[in-house]
């Protein structure tokens, strides 16, 4: 399945034990050309439990656009108006939208430099990481916010001209994230609306990333460059995000398609 281009490998393990290693899930990813592999698995409070894996081996705890991939089978199998579907980073709240999208509830940001988590105490609005030589530091000071996962959100005049394959990875590992980070490269073109790139820690540069586009939102309405709702612009596809003043929660909506299924 894919979310806006985000391409994912999903395992029904409900009834079959699915339990990869990192070599697997390589391969999988390989052969399959996933940014990540997921299995759903029986969960005895909620709809099913998620596990979530980059293409690069590791498992991890939050993935929106994979989320509202499983989602979109879940309620499609249940003839339900809603799904509660646990992932490690929490229970996560799926339902259908109009046209066929699929809205995910994905809890509220965390914001704290020990939640990102950040090596050491910094202001999350602006963390300074420095890249390249001391006196040509590539790239203006990221913003970072956690949507149960990492990011660091460069706000830049235009996503285009950076060299995200080569900037991404020097990012990603840097010192300041002892958990690696997504890196967002994000262009507000208006209030209601943000080009976004992102470099995804384990994954490299994919098509569109849930949790991305929330931290881009998030903190570019954080920082008064944005309403709290605005339609994200990926290279796949466009995604609807919303951080409610009502609950703190981020909402994101978007297209999910089933590419192929198959008995294995
Ligand atoms: N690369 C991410 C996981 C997948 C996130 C992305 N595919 C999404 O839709 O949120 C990480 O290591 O935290």
């Amino acid at each position: 399945m894919n979310g806006a281009g985000n391409a994912f490998a999903i395992f029904d393990a409900r009834d079959r034990k699915f339990t990869p290693d990192a070599d697997r899930i390589r391969a999988i990813a390989e052969q399959m050309q996933a940014d990540q592999v997921m299995s759903i698995e029986r969960d005895t409070m909620v709809d099913s439990y998620l596990r979530i894996w980059n293409s690069s081996g590791e498992e991890v705890d939050a993935c929106g656009n994979g989320t509202r991939a499983v989602a979109h089978l879940l309620l499609a199998e249940a003839q339900k108006d809603q799904v509660k579907i646990r992932t490690n980073a929490g229970v996560l709240k799926g339902q259908k939208a109009d046209n066929g999208l699929v809205t995910i509830d994905m809890g509220s940001p965390l914001m704290g430099w020990e939640d990102i988590p950040l090596s050491e105490k910094m202001d999350v609005r602006g963390v300074d990481v420095r890249i390249g030589p001391m006196d040509k530091p590539y790239l203006a000071k990221p913003a970072v916010v956690s949507m149960g996962n990492p990011h660091a959100v460069f706000f830049v005049d235009d996503v285009d001209a950076y060299d995200i394959p080569n900037i991404g990875p020097l990012v990603e590992w840097h010192p300041l994230f002892p958990e690696g980070v997504n890196v967002g490269f994000a262009q507000v073109i208006d209030r209601e609306t943000i080009r976004l790139r992102v470099w995804e820690r384990g994954a490299g540069l994919t098509k569109a990333c849930g949790t991305g586009a929330c931290a881009a939102l998030v903190c570019a309405a954080r920082a008064g460059k944005t309403e709290r709702r605005a339609k994200l612009i990926l290279d796949g596809g466009e995604l609807i995000i919303h951080w409610q003043e009502s609950d703190d929660h981020v909402l994101m909506t978007g297209p999910v398609e089933l590419e192929m299924s198959f008995e294995v």
